[in-house]
């Protein structure tokens, strides 16, 4: 008995085109991003994967990537939840900056610690700034953060994983997950037992569905997945890589 579980990163968003770090900042999917998560589920419908659930977070590019790739597969009218726990990591201060200019201010190495290290979180956004949710609604009642480093996301997602997707893998469900680049890292990061240095090398390309066959401890039976467009996947995961420079 395996379980079928589906990762999907949003299609590329209007921020990514102009390389800004995002986080919680709710921006809409790029023209690109729309066809890239529309051809996401023309992906699913030719591998005759179909989900059976979808698990999203509270983020407009993620929800719409869903809806897209999901309408395109004929599963548009599957159950969904939503949580603040498949969330982007929180970038704190660096929310709505440029990506080249913070590493031509900041370094390199800064930036790539601020990017891509595993406990090091950004500085935190200040009290209401344009980019912060303090007031959002959607929220109201959670504690939002005000910068997240990786672990600060593996922290809050787990318990989602445990509490809401494991249980519908165990009804014997096609789960997809569509999130982002990190919450997603973070979840890659536990299923394949990746370590605090390596998965600073592990990037996600935009609107590609990740198949991951779980075994009954819910581990993959195949290290890393299968992208259902391997060469397009790579393609995106060096762009992704590249961005800031
Ligand atoms: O800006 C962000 O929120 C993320 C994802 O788009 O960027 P990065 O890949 O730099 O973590």
């Amino acid at each position: 008995m395996t379980y079928t579980l589906v990762l999907l990163r949003h299609g590329e968003s209007e921020w990514n085109a102009k390389n800004l770090f995002t986080g919680w900042v709710d921006v809409n999917l790029s023209e690109k991003g729309i066809a890239e998560a529309i051809r996401g589920g023309s992906l699913l419908t030719e591998a005759g994967i179909l989900p059976d659930v979808v698990h999203t977070s509270l983020l407009r590019r993620a929800i719409t990537t869903a809806n897209l790739a999901l309408d395109a597969a004929d599963r548009h009218w599957i159950p969904v939840k939503r949580s603040w726990r498949l969330n982007e990591r929180h970038y704190g201060a660096l929310q709505g900056k440029d990506k080249k200019q913070v590493r031509a201010e900041f370094g390199e190495e800064q930036f790539m610690l601020w990017r891509r290290s595993y406990d090091v979180p950004p500085p935190e956004l200040a009290a209401g700034s344009e980019f912060s949710q303090d007031a959002d609604v959607r929220y109201a009642g959670e504690p939002t953060p005000k910068s997240e480093c990786l672990k600060d996301v593996l922290t809050r997602a787990l318990p989602y994983w445990e509490s809401d997707i494991i249980p519908d893998l165990e009804a014997g469900k096609i789960v997809l997950v569509a999130a982002h680049g990190n919450s997603l890292r973070a979840i890659i990061k536990h299923l394949d037992g990746i370590d605090d240095e390596t998965i600073s090398g592990l990037n996600v390309p935009t609107g590609i569905p990740l198949v991951y066959e779980l075994d009954e401890n819910f581990k993959p039976t195949v290290a890393g997945g299968r992208y259902l467009d391997a060469d397009a996947a790579a393609a995106s995961i060096a762009a992704v890589a590249n961005q800031g420079k």
